[in-house]
C-alpha cells in the first residue's frame, strides 16, 4: 500500500506525530494508500522553513522563476497518464477526463502564470502641476496558505500554487484529505523541476487540524481557500481578524436558463455536460436548470432520454459517462436530497438516483444521474448546494420572473444563459447577480479572465492578474521632485 508523505523543505517525511490516516478508492470502496494526519507542529516546521526560503525565492529573477514554472508544466504533461490514473483512482473520476481536463489544465496553470509574471506590471500616476511622481511597487507577501477541495484535485490546487510561487512567495499548500494522490506526485515533480527547497510545502491531514493550524498561524500571511461555503465562514472567522489577505472559492447553486430560441441541439448536448460532469461536482454546474415554458415539454422529454443513455460506470472504462461519487459521506449526502424529493408532494424524480448494479464493484460509490422535476425556487433542492449528479428542471414564463428566480438564491458563482436574443444576453448579463455569466457555452476558460463568485459563493477573484495582485502587497512611493 502506498504511503503518501508530507513534502517539507525537499524532504519527503512523515508527521510529528506518525499517525495517518486511510484514503479510499472511491470506485470500489477500498483502502488503497495512507496519507499523513498532521498537526500544527508539522505546519510550524513548513513555516519556518518556508520563511527562510522566502528571503532567495522573491529574489530570484522572473526569467528564473518563469523557467522553473515552465519545467514544472512540461514535467505534468510528460506523466499525463500517470497523473490523470492516480487523479481518475483517488476522486472516482472517468479517466478520459482527468486526461483531457484535470491534468492539462494543471499543466496549463504554471505555463499560464510562467509567462503571466513576466508580464505583470505594477501603476505610476503622474500627478500634474505638483512635480510630484507615485509609483507603486508589488511585492510578494511572504510564506501564504492555499486550501483545496477533492472535486478538481491537482487542478485547483495548482490554480493557487502557481500565481502564489509566480509572485515570489513561498507556500504551504493542503490538498484535501479526500483526494491527496495528485498533490504527492506535484511534490515529486518539483523536486524534478528544481523548484528551490522550501518554495513549497505540502502538509497533508484533516481540515480542522492540518487546514486550521494553516490559517491561524501567524507567519502565514494570506489564505488562498477552494471549498464549501460552511468551512469558508470558519477559515473568515479566524483569518479575518488577523488581518490576513483571504481569497474565497466557495459553493454555487447555479442557474442553467434556457429560451425557445436557443441553439437546441448545442443547449441540450453542454446542458448534459453542465450537469453530469465530473459526477455534478464542479462548484460551477448548473444545477437548476430553468427552461422557457414554451420548449418545456420538448426539453424534458429529450433530456430525460438522453440523461438515461449517459454510462456510470468503473472510471477506468472509455464509455464511462459517469464514474463514482467521491465517497461514500458524500454519495449519503446527495441520496439525502433525492429520498426528500420522493417524498415531497411539489417535487417528481424522472429518472436515476438510484444505484446502479455494477457486479464487478459492488462496494463502490455509484449512482444514476438524477433529475427533478420541481415547482417553485423556493425548495429546499433550488436553495441549497448538493454537489452531486442531481439537477432540478422547472419551466418559467418570462424573462423578468427567470431573472427573479435566478438571483433568489444565497449563491452567486456563475449562471448560464441559452439565447439567440443578443439584446437579451446582453441584458440579462448585466443583471444575473453572479460573478460569471456564460452565455451559449459553459465552462469556457481564459485563464486572464477574473473567477469567482459574489454573496456566499465567496471574495476575491482568482485567475490572471487578479491572482497577482492577490498574492503582492502594494507599495505606494510618492516623489516630489524639484
Ligand atoms: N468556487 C469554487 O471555485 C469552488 C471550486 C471547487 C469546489 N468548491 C466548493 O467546495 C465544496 C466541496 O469541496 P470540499 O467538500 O472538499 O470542501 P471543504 O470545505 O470540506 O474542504 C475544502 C478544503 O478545506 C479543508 N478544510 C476543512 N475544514 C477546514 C478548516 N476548519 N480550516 C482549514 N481548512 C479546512 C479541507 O481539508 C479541504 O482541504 C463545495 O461546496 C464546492 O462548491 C468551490
Ligand atoms: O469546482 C469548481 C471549479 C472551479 C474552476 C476554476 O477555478 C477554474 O476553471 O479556474
Amino acid at each position: 500500500m502506498k504511503t503518501i508523505l508530507n513534502y517539507i523543505n525537499g524532504n519527503f517525511v512523515a508527521p510529528q506525530t506518525n499517525a495517518f490516516l486511510d484514503n479510499v478508492n472511491p470506485s470500489t470502496g477500498e483502502i488503497y494508500s495512507q496519507i499523513p494526519k498532521s498537526g500544527p507542529s508539522d505546519v510550524e516546521d513548513a513555516v519556518n522553513k518556508a520563511e527562510i526560503a522566502f528571503k532567495s525565492w522573491s529574489d530570484t529573477t522572473l526569467e528564473k522563476r518563469s523557467e522553473i514554472l515552465t519545467r514544472i508544466a512540461d514535467l505534468i504533461e510528460q506523466n499525463l497518464d500517470k497523473l490523470a490514473l492516480a487523479e481518475s483512482t483517488d476522486n472516482g473520476k472517468p479517466l478520459h477526463l482527468a486526461k483531457s481536463v484535470d491534468i492539462p489544465r494543471a499543466a496549463a496553470n504554471f505555463k499560464f502564470f510562467a509567462h503571466a509574471l513576466t508580464q505583470f506590471y505594477s501603476e505610476s500616476h503622474e500627478s500634474q502641476g505638483k512635480d510630484t511622481i507615485n509609483y507603486t511597487l508589488r511585492k510578494p507577501l511572504g510564506v501564504v496558505g492555499c486550501i483545496s477541495p477533492w472535486n478538481l484535485p491537482l487542478y485547483l490546487l495548482t490554480w493557487k500554487i502557481a500565481p502564489a510561487i509566480a509572485a515570489g512567495n513561498t507556500v504551504i499548500a493542503k490538498p484535501s484529505e479526500v483526494t491527496p494522490m495528485t498533490a504527492f506526485l506535484l511534490c515529486e515533480i518539483c523536486e524534478k523541476s528544481g523548484l528551490p527547497h522550501g518554495v513549497l510545502n505540502m502538509v497533508h491531514g484533516l481540515g480542522p487540524e492540518a487546514g486550521q493550524a494553516i490559517v491561524e498561524h501567524p507567519k502565514i500571511k494570506a489564505i488562498s481557500f477552494t471549498g464549501g461555503t460552511k468551512t469558508g465562514e470558519s477559515i473568515a472567522r479566524t483569518a479575518a481578524p488577523m488581518f490576513k489577505k483571504l481569497s474565497l472559492e466557495l459553493g454555487g447553486k447555479n442557474p442553467n436558463i434556457i429560451f425557445a430560441d436557443c441553439d437546441y441541439e448545442k443547449m441540450i448536448s453542454t446542458t448534459l455536460k453542465s450537469s453530469f460532469a465530473n459526477q455534478g461536482q464542479i462548484c460551477l454546474c448548473g444545477s437548476r436548470i430553468f427552461v422557457e415554458q414554451v420548449l418545456y415539454d420538448k426539453f424534458k422529454t429529450d433530456f430525460v432520454e438522453r440523461v438515461k443513455d449517459l454510462k456510470v460506470g468503473h472510471p477506468i472504462e472509455d464509455n464511462t459517462d459517469l464514474g463514482a461519487v467521491v465517497s461514500k459521506s458524500h454519495l449519503n449526502k446527495v441520496k439525502s436530497y433525492i429520498d426528500m424529493a420522493q417524498q415531497h408532494p411539489d417535487m417528481t424524480v424522472l429518472c436515476g438516483g438510484n444505484m446502479p448494479e455494477l457486479k464487478q464493484y459492488p462496494d463502490g460509490y455509484y449512482l444514476k444521474p438524477c433529475v427533478i422535476e420541481v415547482r417553485d425556487n423556493q425548495c429546499q433542492l433550488n436553495q441549497e448546494e448538493i454537489f452531486g449528479p442531481v439537477v432540478s428542471i422547472m419551466p418559467f414564463e418570462t424573462e423578468d420572473e427567470v431573472l427573479s428566480m435566478a438571483n433568489d438564491s444565497a449563491y452567486g458563482l456563475s449562471s448560464t444563459l441559452w439565447t439567440q436574443n443578443l439584446n437579451r444576453s446582453m441584458r440579462m448579463s448585466q443583471a444575473l447577480e453572479t460573478g460569471i455569466v456564460w452565455v451559449n457555452t459553459w465552462l469556457n476558460r481564459d485563464l486572464r479572465t477574473p473567477f469567482g463568485g459574489t454573496k456566499q459563493s465567496g471574495v476575491g477573484r482568482e485567475g490572471g492578474f487578479e491572482a497577482l495582485r492577490f498574492f503582492t502587497e502594494p507599495k505606494n512611493v510618492c516623489i516630489e521632485y524639484s
